[in-house]
């Protein structure tokens, strides 16, 4: 009987059937438009492009020239690349159009899927974004795909790592952009870093189709992108500094011990300043209470911390030439660990040996962030089913799943168990030894490189010719991935060959026909290439009799997705092929995740030496033990989003009063508006509202003005005044600012003064920001421990964020008023170096931000580091990413073993 879940499905078909059907009678509309389509010339696929955008300025929407567009988008296809689209990939591609994830399986042609809503979006001019997960992928679709796009008259721009900044914007500015996620990301960042509009790279975030879309929105939508720096050398400064430093004595200077502060006495500052202009460090007329010298003062602080706070053998130790800390608590060292804010320099001058350049964050955002900033987005996958609901519940994605374009012929076998690692690699060993034989294809599936390479020798020792596709063999790709699917090839490969590897059975007929032209430079290459091409079909007919591509695993990973990938090589577009998992009760995924129900099973079966066990059951047993970790992996994604979306709320109002200012043709108004109100909260502390005459602190006020507002104003008097009320105060205040101000611009002049007022503020913004953004790490970490005392972390971090940046604000207002306040006026040569030098400060920054590092990436400080000698990797930490480049955590790399 059927159940009745079952049955309404039966009925009413499953949601997913109904959008199906839903979309059928547009593709029908898309067939019935083909024969127009195909009798237009090229030129004339080009004027329709012309022609939809005339319609949409005339306000016809995007879906009513869907199926126009997408007919004409599949007939510049065909003409362009030889391929006719499927129905299923126009399925597809009007998913996409609506925000919606299309699941579409390995192999029925993605890349090209994402070209049709590609270019019906880009008829908007906005900008569209394909994200792609790496820059090989980036730079092949867009190179693929570009010929599409120019047949339509659209132009496609590729955004790749140190690209030039020009060619960046270049490639933003077209109608369709590929990137990475990585890529788009720093770049969003970097943005933000700017000073002028017209340096910036990005314009929009309009609509962006995320291809392997879990992999970036779920797998890595936490990995924060980093930029830090100004990774510039001050050690010239920290040396200096450290000549000053044992030469004060105990009545410059005092130490409270408790909250490790130290201040100068009058003395103290005194013989500073002296010693300072001296050595050059401070520039004449200038003093240590200048705005300018803070930067100074607070490494002399450092150095001053150094000497008095930081004992030797005590609280560090010298090792190697390097200041090594020691764990307070438990005496042991704390490696790799360095102090902040130019503190551990000032350590390393004091002991004389090399300055390690010192490194802030400036910016940093999640991908899972970065995405939310788009006003559409959409995503491409061929396993997401497993994290629809994630998807849904935090980004709002639908996943469709849209039917293969011909059935899978791929014979997907159940696992094979066995007892030892020992014995499942031996079983491998002659499994693909079998399947060469017989002229089949191999691609061997390995979780880290050293696996890949051990199994390797494994096969070099009985004679089997083979590959092996890592990321050190990385320049090999395309060639490796080209000869993967020729008669009898066998593959080793790490996960590297999972999303977007392409392999083509008989081997890619490009590269062939690349091969045979350049090993015949005489020949005619039309020639060459017909015969190729005719000689290829046979041996793609060889390799399809064999079997098609045998997709061989060694391992299950932690995510069925990553496991779906790896099969998916196999079968594409209808190809016979076949995919086997070999697996031993000595993996990790078995060893931790395996029921002890599975363990207790096997092991009663009696398996003998070289037995493996394989049925449909252990193959439920161990999705469910999938399943389990992937569930509580998401729990733990939305549990840290939540902390996230606290920062990222606020980044976003940061960002746009950057841009605003940026944008600004005047900002007189804002930076009065910020003066005003330090001054209504200077009145308000100073002569509190609903209090008597006799309660104000007008002496503090008075000095309070002076300090903030570098204005002398008889405060005292006025309060005494009749009638006078701390209204009249504050407006007195005001005009008298306002008057300062006047003054500075009479002497600057409108231009330079919007250029000093425009560089203050974002330099202000983005000093207290990043400031900031430290905060609240060190906030996040603390918060976690008050969950004892019954209270919510997040709430308590959610509020008291909020008061961080209310205060961030308030510091910010200060500091602009303040430091306007006290900008002399100067003349011409000195006014162009003021520019000049907040300019090259800016330059500095923007310099810093061109070297962005993922957090998790390795820093190799150390000169003989090779990332294919793992001797040179020193103690990489577990959750680092590994220094190998496969881009997984060492703990799953190299540090698996
Ligand atoms: N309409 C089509 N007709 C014939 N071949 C097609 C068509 N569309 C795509 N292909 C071919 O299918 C192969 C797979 O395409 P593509 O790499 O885009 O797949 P995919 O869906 O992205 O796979 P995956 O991401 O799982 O690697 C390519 O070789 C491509 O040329």
């Amino acid at each position: 009987m059927l159940g009745i879940g079952t049955l309404a499905k039966k009925v009413f078909g499953t949601p997913n059937d109904r959008k199906i059907k839903a979309t059928r009678p547009i593709v029908e509309k898309i067939n019935a438009l083909a024969a127009d389509f195909r009798a237009l010339s090229d030129e004339q696929l080009i004027e329709k492009s012309q022609e939809f955008k005339a319609r949409l300025e005339k306000g016809e929407t995007l879906d009513q020239l869907l199926p126009e567009a997408f007919a004409n988008c599949r007939e510049a296809a065909q003409r362009a690349l030889g391929l006719w689209a499927h129905d299923t990939q126009l399925m597809g591609g009007i998913f996409l159009h609506e925000g919606n994830i299309s699941e579409m399986k390995t192999g029925e042609g993605k890349t090209l899927v994402a070209t049709f809503p590609a270019y019906l979006n880009g008829l908007t001019g906005r900008g569209v974004h394909v994200v792609t997960v790496n820059d090989y992928l980036a730079k092949r679709d867009a190179e693929w795909m570009s010929k599409v796009f120019a047949a339509l008259g659209m132009s496609t721009g590729v955004v790749y790592p140190q690209q030039p900044e020009a060619e960046k914007r270049a490639a933003y500015a077209c109608d369709i952009t590929y990137a990475t996620n990585n890529e788009l990301g720093f770049d969003y960042l970097r943005d933000n870093m700017k000073s002028e509009l017209n340096q910036m790279a990005q314009r929009d975030h309009y609509f962006a189709i995320v291809d392997e879309v879990d992999s970036i929105l779920i797998d890595e939508a936490r990995t924060p992108l980093i930029i830090s720096g100004p990774a510039q050398d001050r050690s010239e400064l920290y040396k200096s500094l450290d000549l000053v430093i044992p030469e004060l004595s105990e009545e410059h200077f005092s130490i409270d011990e408790k909250t490790r502060n130290v201040t100068y006495t009058e003395a103290g500052n005194e013989f500073l300043e002296n010693r300072l202009l001296e050595l050059g460090l401070l520039q004449e007329g200038h003093s240590l209470y200048d705005p300018e010298s803070a930067t100074l003062v607070h490494h002399v602080n450092q150095g001053l911390r150094a000497h008095k706070l930081f004992t030797k053998d005590k609280d560090y130790i010298v090792r190697n030439g390097d200041v090594v800390l020691i764990d307070e608590f438990t005496g042991r060292m704390m490696a790799g660990r360095r102090l902040s804010d130019g503190l551990h320099q000032a350590i390393e001058a004091k002991e004389g040996v090399n300055i390690q350049p010192e490194n802030v964050t400036l910016a940093s955002v999640t991908f899972q962030n970065y995405f939310r900033l788009y006003d559409k987005l959409s995503g491409m996958t061929g396993t997401a089913l497993t994290e629809a609901d994630e998807f849904m519940e935090i980004y709002k994605l639908g996943v469709v799943e849209v039917p293969t374009n011909r059935p899978i012929a791929r014979l997907d076998e159940d696992d094979a168990v066995y007892r030892t690692a020992r014995e499942k690699y031996e079983a491998i060993v002659e499994e693909i030894k079998k399947a060469h034989l017989k002229g089949q294809p191999v691609l061997v599936g390995t979780t880290s490189i050293e696996k890949s390479e051990m199994l390797s020798q494994m096969l070099q020792q009985v004679g089997l010719p083979h590959n092996v596709l890592n990321a050190r063999q990385h320049e090999q790709e395309a060639q490796i991935v080209a000869d993967a699917g020729k008669l009898g090839a066998v593959t080793i490969a790490t996960n590297m060959a999972g999303r977007g590897t392409d392999i083509k059975l008989g081997g890619n007929v490009e590269f062939k026909i690349m091969e045979a032209i350049a090993a015949d430079p005489e020949g005619n290459p039309d020639h060459i290439r017909e015969k190729i091409e005719n000689d290829h079909k046979a041996d793609e007919e060889a390799v399809k009799a064999a079997g098609g591509l045998f997709v061989l695993a060694t391992e299950r990973h932690e995510s069925r997705r990553i496991d779906n990938q790896l099969r998916g090589r196999s079968g594409r577009q209808g190809d016979p092929g076949r995919s086997s998992f070999f697996l031993s009760l000595e993996d990790d995924l078995m060893r931790i995740f395996g029921s002890e129900r599975l363990d207790k099973v096997l092991s009663s079966l009696g398996m003998k030496e070289g037995e493996a066990i394989v049925h449909p059951w252990v193959n439920k047993s161990l999705e469910r033990a999938q399943a389990k970790v992937e569930g509580r992996n998401f729990d733990i994604r939305k549990q840290l989003l939540k902390f996230d979306d606290v920062m990222n709320d606020q980044r976003k109002v940061i960002f746009s009063q950057r841009r605003e200012i940026m944008e600004a043709q005047d900002l007189s108004e804002i930076v009065q508006d910020m003066r005003y109100q330090v001054i209504e909260d200077l009145v308000e502390e100073y002569m509190p509202p609903k209090t008597y005459a006799d309660q104000w602190n007008t002496t503090g006020l008075k000095a309070a003005i002076a300090e903030t507002l570098s204005l002398d104003l008889p405060v005292v008097e006025w309060a005494d005044e009749e009638g006078v009320d701390n209204d009249d105060v504050e407006e007195r205040i005001q005009n008298a600012a306002d008057d300062l101000m006047a003054q500075k611009l009479a002497s600057f002049g409108p231009e330079a003064m919007r250029q000093i007022e425009k560089q203050i503020l974002l330099q202000t913004i983005d000093t207290k920001w990043r400031e900031h953004l430290l905060t609240l790490e060190h906030l996040r970490s603390v918060v976690g421990f008050r969950g004892y005392a019954q209270r919510d972390p997040l709430n308590e971090y959610k509020t008291e964020a909020f008061q961080l940046f209310e205060g961030l604000l308030d510091s910010l207002r200060t500091e602009v008023s303040k430091t306007l306040s006290r900008i002399q006026p100067l003349n011409e040569e000195q006014q162009q170096l003021l520019i000049r030098q907040l300019e090259a400060q800016r330059a500095q920054m923007d310099q810093a931000a061109a070297v962005p590092e993922a957090e998790e990436a390795p820093t190799p400080l150390n000169p003989d580091f090779d990332e294919n000698n793992p001797e040179s990797w020193g103690n990489p930490g577990r959750n680092d990413a590994c220094p190998c480049g496969s881009g997984k955590k060492f703990k799953h790399c190299h540090g698996a073993l």
